[in-house]
């Protein structure tokens, strides 16, 4: 027998159910723990000989794994929990990959898809660890787990997660603290512990620095959830200091530390992270293209492989080109629309879609704060085409539908509220900036929109990934300028592809007033020109609405020139003319952006000296209101 597969052997018998994930991972189902355990030879005669089934991942209905909670070994109440209380009947693949290794004690870290249950697969393998602790583990013991999310949406998401599967745990005690909640009733709750803990990291670290009965002298696992969303909002020097005063890798700590780090999509910015906190992490998701489809040769050597990822120091290498995963099921498309016609086009597309499907769940992605709240009242407000309509049609919105906002300046309990209003309700439109772009779990949203662009790609893949949750279809749209085209390719080169929607069909669609149809180009459809008309009357004939579209205006115009280096060659601020972008506000005249007529300072600029703008735009840039 030579070295090497004598090494194999040994691996299999100390982890049976890591070796037979990673054959899931491989698309190698059919293989009993209990029999690798015994007779690992049967493994290999069994993928020679071709007994087991092979299946290929990513397939729309290939979301599941074919085997049950028990077999990935863990404890037969924690599967009861899944099976009751959550209604989980299997493992989803992520789950059958990642849960057996969490259990052997590795720090992991996994990329997988959005909506494929990542929360349950760090979740559960801490459930059952904490659960057979022997004597029980008490509330005076203070911190076990520690769980890190960008934003309090995640975090009381989270929270709710866990509820559910410490039912029959009780002596298991979930927490919560973040930025907006009741500091010393968060320290009161700390005081008499709090044995899983999720947080948010400016919050944690408040209470690591100042509140001395947080206990977590026992703390042995430390999760980032949306680990690089962690890191974009600027959150690294927190978890250093973080990692710092926890103990990194648990190098220096008593207990024996395991870290997890978990993303839809993983960027450069998490490399570092991960080469501080993981120890030889198990990489889970990240090879995936390499180990889709093996060849007979290949086959023969899956066993070393899954070995050798077990037994290889993991040092993580991210780069910026890395193809995202998207559920297979989700309908990309994207629609070009001249910047003067956005807004017209947007409303045409919730109407649209609101009376072919009354209810539905959609959301519209903005870039500011200020353009979600333009919006919403706009939306909220907006009766319709002022001649064009019966005296019974006039009472009724435009787009008729429940509306709902969301972004990070909304007080606290404001945000709490939307964030439950729109899980619970059938039928309603979520108008939100990138607070709710990650993680966040509606269930049954039929539709994303991104009216403004996400800028980085991984932004999109989260977006987009607020529908098409665990296998069930869904829609997305991307709203693109023509001279933002060049984004298309961007995308590309990280696997997403999208096909064009059809515009004209959808105007054509629309009752007119004259039968001529004859326009130049789309800005002149007679449907977008009369509603254009209409929202610019009514925008200036209401002056909160005007005061809100002006904000609105120059928040956007800030946003769109703080596009990060190789983006800005493609959202070129330059080239934007500035009363085009006005009337996508419904401004019949654009607002000042620096205090004095920009119409007259763009046109100079463009004219004369473009750096004065630039240089003006760089300023504001600081006070860009984006989440
Ligand atoms: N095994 C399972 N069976 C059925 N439903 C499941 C299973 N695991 C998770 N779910 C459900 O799938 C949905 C998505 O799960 P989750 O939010 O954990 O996904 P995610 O991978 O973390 O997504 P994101 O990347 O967007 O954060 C949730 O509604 C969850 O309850």
């Amino acid at each position: 027998m030579n070295k090497k597969l004598r090494g194999c052997l040994c691996t299999l018998r100390n982890f049976p159910n890591v070796v037979v994930t990673e054959l899931h991972a491989k698309g190698f189902y059919g293989v009993n723990p209990s029999l690798v355990e015994a007779a690992p030879r049967y493994l290999k005669l069994a993928m020679e000989e071709g007994k087991m089934k092979k299946k290929s991942i990513g397939q729309p209905n290939e979301i599941f794994a074919s085997c049950d909670f028990s077999s990935l070994g863990l404890h037969p109440g924690l599967c009861d929990q899944l099976r009751d209380r959550m209604g989980y009947e299997a493992p989803t693949l992520v789950q059958a990959q990642a849960i057996p290794v969490i259990l052997s004690g590795r720090h992991v870290l996994v990329n997988a898809a959005t909506g494929t249950g990542k929360t349950v697969t760090y979740l559960a393998p801490v459930i059952h660890q904490l659960q057979k602790c022997d004597p029980r583990i008490q509330r005076s013991d203070g911190t076990f787990a520690l769980v890190l999310v960008p934003t309090h949406e995640l975090c009381m998401q989270v929270y709710e997660n866990l509820q559910k599967l410490l039912h029959r745990f009780h002596w298991i005690v979930p927490g919560y603290i973040m930025g907006g909640e009741n500091r010393s009733k968060e320290k009161a709750r700390l005081r008499k512990g709090i044995s899983i803990l999720v947080a948010t990291p400016g919050r944690l670290l408040d209470h690591l620095k100042h509140t001395s009965s947080f206990i977590h002298k026992n703390l042995r696992w430390i999760i980032f959830d949306e680990a690089d969303r962690i890191l974009e909002l600027g959150f690294g020097k927190e978890i250093e200091e973080i990692l710092d005063i926890l103990g990194s890798k648990g190098d220096d700590t008593e207990v024996v530390r395991q870290n997890l780090l978990l993303s839809a999509t993983l960027n450069e910015k998490v490399n570092h992270l991960a080469n501080i906190s993981l120890e030889n992490p198990v990489m889970i998701g990240l090879d995936d293209k390499k180990t889709q489809q093996p060849s007979n040769k290949q086959t023969t050597s899956l066993i070393s492989d899954a070995i050798e990822r077990l037994e290889n120091s993991g040092k993580v290498s991210v780069t910026s080109n890395e193809e995202y995963k998207l559920p297979a099921q989700l309908n990309q498309r994207y629609v070009k629309v001249p910047c003067g016609s956005r807004l017209v086009v947007l409303l045409s597309i919730l109407k649209n879609l609101f009376t072919g499907e009354p209810s539905q769940k959609i959301v519209v992605f903005f870039s500011t704060c200020d353009a979600v709240d333009f919006h919403h009242e706009l939306l909220s407000q907006f009766y319709g085409l002022s001649n064009s309509q019966s005296e019974t049609e006039k009472k009724e919105l435009f787009v008729k539908c429940n509306i709902l906002r969301l972004h990070g300046n909304m007080k606290h309990e404001d945000r709490v509220k939307t964030f439950n209003a729109f899980k619970t309700e059938k039928s309603a439109l979520l108008l939100s900036t990138d607070v709710s772009a990650r993680g966040l779990d509606f269930p049954k949203v039929r539709c994303i929109i991104q009216y403004d662009s996400p800028g980085e790609a991984t932004e999109y893949v989260h977006r987009v990934g607020r529908t098409a949750r665990l296998g069930e279809r869904g829609d997305s749209l991307l709203f693109l300028q023509p001279i933002e085209a060049d984004y298309l390719q961007e995308l590309k080169k990280h696997g997403v592809t999208l096909t064009e929607y059809p515009l004209l069909k959808l105007l054509d669609g629309f009752p007119l007033k004259s039968h001529a149809r004859k326009f130049v180009s789309i800005e002149m459809h007679p449907w977008l020109v009369c509603l254009q008309k209409s929202l610019e009357s009514f925008i200036s004939s209401e002056a909160k609405m005007k005061k809100l579209g002006q904000n609105a205006f120059c928040s956007w115009v800030r946003a769109y020139s703080a596009h990060r280096g190789e983006l800005k060659s493609i959202f070129m601020v330059k080239k934007l003319h500035l009363g085009h972008v006005a009337r996508s506000f419904g401004l019949k005249e654009q607002p000042s952006l620096v205090g004095r007529s920009v119409q007259k300072k763009h046109t100079e600029k463009r004219k004369r000296d473009q750096k004065t703008q630039r240089g003006g735009l760089k300023k504001m840039r600081k006070t860009v209101n984006k989440v």
